[in-house]
């Protein structure tokens, strides 16, 4: 049986010409609530035994602990025969009055249910009616049922936007399951008392009987953040650019059905040849094509700006198409600042940028003890361990989002990984030579010796702004894995987010070695990519984003700190930069209009005659410069921050906020409880907090309040599923992946 929670939110649509009409019969459906419109969360159940009473009750009870995702409106449909149950919370947003889901096709055979937004309707509709669908509504998600009839399994690869959707062809008596190309919308799976659950989030799976059960091999590994593993035994994410599909025989398999590919050094470039101003229009293009498509809605939007380049953008061109039609027209913008942080506090810059644009700024100042108090409901959003406030700091913006009356926002996520934003992607850019923007484009690199020196320098003594410093992980770690992964140094940052191996118990490190995430990711990649990123087909800037994007992307930056906190208080996100036809295109670019060499007047580095400087995401700066200040346009990334004062300036004798609700919360008993961390390790850095906060200058939080913040994640995710101690690697409970009933079977194509 599946069961599967899925979440939406409606956008104001632009095609309400459809007279009401009464709600449509479903075949055995409960139809419970008023229909309005939504955004979505999903929960469907599916039975392995036909004739098993199908539960409305445990599906309705799933529904409500994901109605954060879908305030406006609920439905559930429930096949005749009792094998599946198809779930919906709605977040209304595009055709509010007729778009309640689940969605059925004319002859009540396939039924969907569908969480987030599909661009390019008018003309994916167009096309269909031509070969003879025939719409009830005009709400976007229908699209998927038409869809299916036309393309069968391969329907995703025809959807643009950011999506996550269930499907259910009774006559076939088949599920169908599938996230957006990038993973901005969730989608989870587990196996459970012989019924298949698929839900929005982890949470809509308890009222099904789903005991939750610490997956140590992952936590240890971070497969919550290098695959498709969760912290919890025999729950899985459907990857992004999957689909997922469960048979009448129960079979279940994951299938790819799209992926990053990137221009291959030694092509043939004749075919890609284009000038560098060509280029930068086309992306020109795309991005405003891109935003301008999200701007679709039925219900009010705003956009999250931020003082960067990619927000700032977003909004010049959401501003710009909103004055095509009403020259009085003002965007409305939200900032975070931290004033008590002018070290790092982007809101002066992004009231430059708005007051360029005539937006309407809305500001939220989030104090210490709000960050605070948020932290432990970001972590039961999140349902995975976080190590800063700044998942607490989205939830405080998106709520002032929708108490202002805002159900959709744009937000620049996606660029830095798109464009190679991070400072940290310097080594990998430098680790090989870029011959194709010198075939291409003539483009003056640094030579040979220049390139090795300059790449020496920042690995050996990197510069604190290359980050590289920040990890715990060291350049001689994880050797093998780095060489599948071709000798990659971002991992160094991206296994920041676990904790060094002192945390973990003895016995947990005897059963799991040391964490190793380099192994974790690229054990999960497919052969062949691996294999152009290990043979250095791909450019070894391309290889570290393709990393970045199936980690810190998919599964921190668009989950954490993207749907989760926007969706706990019933938000939707809409990324343009994560736009596949956007994407295709910026992935046939070489690296060295990403990131882009310039000759400088600095002194050089070591013997050499020249020096050069680095400009990241250089093509996007010229492609969007029409659109921000010129102060953007110059500026420099600076990483998504949530901040807290220094401590040493709050620090009078008394704990600060942080420090108080740290020592409050994590005690020997609770984190015994948990069975596979070390008490000694926490206790020791908990002391050091106590006594020593630091303050790091890139206005990041404390080493050791990020690793207390790691552990107290684990106390609140005990506490909120009631998860058992921790007490051995049994060979039968299988933590690891494969061999779980959720894991792939039967004849997974699966990578
Ligand atoms: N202080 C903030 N206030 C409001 N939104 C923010 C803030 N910081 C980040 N965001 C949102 O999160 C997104 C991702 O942040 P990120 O830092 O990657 O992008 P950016 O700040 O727009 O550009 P850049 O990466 O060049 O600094 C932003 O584009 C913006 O939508
Ligand atoms: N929030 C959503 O997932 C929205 C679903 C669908 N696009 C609607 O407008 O209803």
């Amino acid at each position: 049986m599946i069961l599967l929670s899925l979440c939406c939110h409606d956008f104001p649509c632009i095609r309400s010409r459809i007279p009401h009409r009464p709600p449509r019969p479903y075949c055995s459906a409960f139809v419970v609530g008023a229909s309005t419109c939504n955004m979505c969360g999903i929960s469907v159940v599916c039975n392995n035994h036909l004739g098993a009473p199908q539960s409305v009750d445990e599906l309705q009870k799933s529904l409500e602990l994901i109605r954060h995702r879908g305030p406006d409106d609920t439905g559930i449909y429930v096949s005749p025969d009792g094998r599946i149950g198809l779930g919906h919370v709605r977040l209304a947003i595009i055709d509010v009055a007729h778009g309640k889901q689940p969605l059925s096709d004319e002859t009540e055979a396939v039924h969907c249910v569908v969480n987030g937004e599909l661009y390019d309707y008018a003309s994916l509709r167009a096309d269909l009616e031509v070969k003879g669908s025939k719409f009830k509504t005009d709400s976007d998600s229908e699209l998927v049922l038409h869809l299916y009839k036309h393309y069968g399994l391969s329907l995703a690869f025809h959807l643009r936007g950011e999506f996550a959707f269930v499907l259910y062809d009774s006559t076939r008596r088949l599920i169908l399951a599938a996230r957006d190309r990038f993973g901005i919308k969730p989608l989870y799976y587990t196996q459970v008392n012989g019924q298949l659950l698929l839900a929005s989030e982890i949470k809509a799976f308890l009222p099904f009987g789903f005991k939750a059960a610490w997956n140590v091999e992952s936590i240890v590994h971070q497969g919550e953040y290098a695959d498709d593993r969760t912290i919890f035994r025999g729950v899985y994410k459907i990857p992004p650019g999957h689909y997922l599909t469960y048979d009448r025989h129960n079979q279940l398999r994951v299938v790819t059905y799209w992926d990053h590919s990137f221009l291959t050094q030694g092509a043939n470039v004749i075919h890609h040849q284009r000038s560098i101003d060509d280029a930068i229009a086309a992306v020109r293009q795309l991005v405003v094509n891109s935003v301008r498509i999200r701007l679709r809605s039925d219900v009010p939007f705003a956009v999250n700006l931020s003082g960067g380049i990619d927000s700032a953008a977003i909004a010049g061109i959401a501003s710009a198409a909103l004055k095509e039609r009403d020259p009085n027209a003002r965007l409305d913008v939200f900032t975070l600042a931290f004033p008590d942080r002018q070290d790092v506090d982007e809101a002066p810059v992004a009231r430059r940028m708005a007051e360029s644009v005539g937006a309407i700024m809305h500001v939220v100042r989030p104090t210490e003890e709000e960050l605070v108090a948020e932290f432990e409901p970001s972590v039961w959003y999140s349902e995975a361990p976080l190590i800063y406030l700044h998942g607490a700091g989205k939830i405080l913006l998106s709520k002032a989002v929708r108490e202002r009356g805002f159900k959709v926002v744009l937000s620049g996520e996606g660029a830095d990984e798109l464009f190679g934003g991070y400072n940290y992607l310097l080594p990998d850019y430098l680790r090989q030579p870029d011959t194709l923007s010198s075939d291409m484009f003539g483009l003056a690199l640094p030579t040979e010796p220049e390139r090795q020196a300059i790449l020496q320098a920042i690995t050996t003594k990197p510069r604190a702004q290359d980050h590289v410093s920040l990890s715990p992980i060291s350049l001689t770690d994880s050797q093998l894995a780095r060489e599948m992964l071709g000798g990659l140094i971002t991992h160094r940052v991206i296994g920041i987010t676990g904790p060094p191996h002192e945390y973990f118990s003895q016995r947990v490190l005897e059963e799991h070695g040391k964490p190793e995430i380099a192994r974790s990711i690229s054990e999960f990649f497919p052969p062949h990519i691996r294999e152009e990123i290990a043979s250095g087909r791909w450019h070894s800037l391309h290889g570290a984003l393709y990393v970045v994007q199936k980690t810190a992307l998919g599964n921190i930056i668009l989950n954490h700190l993207g749907d989760r906190p926007e969706m706990a208080n019933s938000v939707e996100g809409r990324p343009p930069f994560l736009d596949h036809k956007l994407v295709e295109y910026v992935n046939t670019l070489p690296a060295s209009l990403k990131i882009r060499p310039f000759l400088s007047a600095s002194k050089p580095q070591q013997n050499l005659p020249r020096s050069w400087n680095f400009i990241e995401k250089w093509v996007l700066r010229e492609a969007v410069r029409p659109f921000v200040t010129e102060e953007i346009y110059n500026i420099k990334k600076s990483m998504y921050n949530s901040p807290i004062p220094p401590p040493t300036s709050t620090l009078a004798g008394r704990s600060t906020p942080l420090q108080a609700h740290l020592a409050a919360r994590i005690t020997k008993e609770a984190v015994d409880q948990l069975g596979f961390l070390r008490w000694e390790t926490v206790k020791a850095t908990l002391a050091e907090f106590m006594e020593r906060p630091e303050s790091p200058a890139d206005g990041g939080l404390d080493p050791n309040a990020r690793r207390l913040l790691y552990v107290l994640s684990f106390i609140v995710l005990r506490e909120k599923f009631q998860v058992p101690k921790y007490t051995t690697c049994s060979l039968s409970s299988s933590e690891g992946k494969g061999s779980e009933p959720g894991g792939y079977e039967g004849n997974s194509t699966k990578h």
